[in-house]
């Protein structure tokens, strides 16, 4: 691992880690793998979105999840994106933390579970742990506050630019989705708030050995819509699709968006809240920029399939659950007829 004091402390063992995950838990499972040169995600034109329908729809069903082209969001920003967050995170652990002091920014690491006011929703076991780091940055603060730290400074323009571009395409694909479904977008729309908009940028780091553990576990969103600006050069993100693991190939300039587990419910379960995890790479470290969208807290989630809810008590619900059982339960929950 390059510059190791960049690392919060308990990452740096991975330079000098023995422990073996069991081998059910191993992340490396090769013959699960679907790896090949065509890329199978399908591709969505958001240029074109109006003609592009039927194949959102599909993508909706079959995938929970498609690569974003054509969307406006301009190459230097682009650019600045994977830049800027790699020179956040070099800078030393003890800056960091200190960057973020008195701002709504937080830094986590180790667990990217937090509570609502950014603090780590678990103390897990040091051999379990995940191997990643981020900053959680609630966007529409980013126009409240300046930080005394250069660097934690451009980020926040940076991202005040990108704020823009993310809300628009979420806009755009959202209602592109609710047409097709044929929803009444006036009562539907506060589903979606980009008032609720959230990155995540993160670092995973580099491990030779890639049994150690997982960047992130298998999990689903959630989150509406979540769009993902992955590392360009270094793979770790894998989706589940019809019970095999499939690794996200880096493509510049595309986007992959998530549907999360609002959407799922929304949709009465026609669309799914795709399941994917992160493993960490033996080539590099690698970045992702993370943006999540959810419905404003106190509106209820209404379907045939769940008990209406709230995303605040679906929140609520997802931090208990993993603060007691460890892991997040998620929408079964909340499932009709379901006693849990
Ligand atoms: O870093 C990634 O590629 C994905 C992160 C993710 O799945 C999440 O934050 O929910
Ligand atoms: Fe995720």
């Amino acid at each position: 691992m390059n510059n190791l004091e960049s690392y919060p402390p308990i990452l740096r063992q991975l330079s000098h880690h023995q422990k073996q995950l069991p081998p059910n838990q191993k992340p490396f499972e090769e013959n699960n793998l679907i790896q090949d040169d065509l890329d199978p995600i399908p591709v969505i034109d958001l240029e074109c979105l109006d003609n592009e329908i039927k194949k959102l729809e599909e993508a909706c069903k079959d995938w929970g999840l498609f690569r974003l082209v054509n969307h406006g969001v301009p190459l230097t920003l682009l650019k600045q994106l994977q830049e800027l967050p790699k020179q956040l995170f070099s800078m030393p652990f003890e800056s960091k933390q200190a960057s973020c002091s008195a701002t709504p920014i937080t830094y986590f690491w180790g667990t990217p579970a937090l509570t609502p006011s950014g603090t780590t929703l678990t103390t897990r076991d040091p051999q379990n742990i995940n191997w990643v780091e981020g900053f959680n940055v609630p966007l529409s603060q980013l126009s409240n506050f300046n930080s005394q730290n250069p660097m934690l400074e451009s980020i926040r323009h940076l991202l005040m630019e990108y704020e823009r571009h993310v809300s628009r395409m979420a806009i755009r694909i959202y209602e592109g989705i609710v047409k097709k479904l044929e929803w009444n977008l006036k009562g539907t729309k506060s589903y979606l708030s980009t008032k609720t908009g959230t990155v995540r940028v993160y670092r995973y780091p580099q491990s030779h050995d890639i049994n150690i553990g997982w960047g992130m576990e298998a999990h689903t969103d959630s989150s509406v819509l979540s769009i993902l600006n992955l590392d360009d050069q270094v793979t770790g993100l894998e989706v589940l699709k019809d019970d095999h693991w499939l690794t996200v190939k880096p493509i510049s300039n595309t986007f992959i968006v998530n549907l999360g587990d609002i959407m799922q419910a929304m949709s009465d379960d026609r669309y799914k809240s795709v399941t994917h995890r992160v493993k960490v790479n033996k080539h590099g470290e690698r970045i992702s920029v993370c943006y999540f969208v959810y419905p404003e807290e106190d509106v209820v989630i209404e379907s045939s399939k769940y008990k209406s809810f709230t995303y605040n008590e679906f929140r609520a619900q997802v931090q208990q659950d993993i603060k007691t059982i460890g892991y997040k339960v998620g929408l079964a929950r909340f499932r009709q007829n379901e006693d849990f």
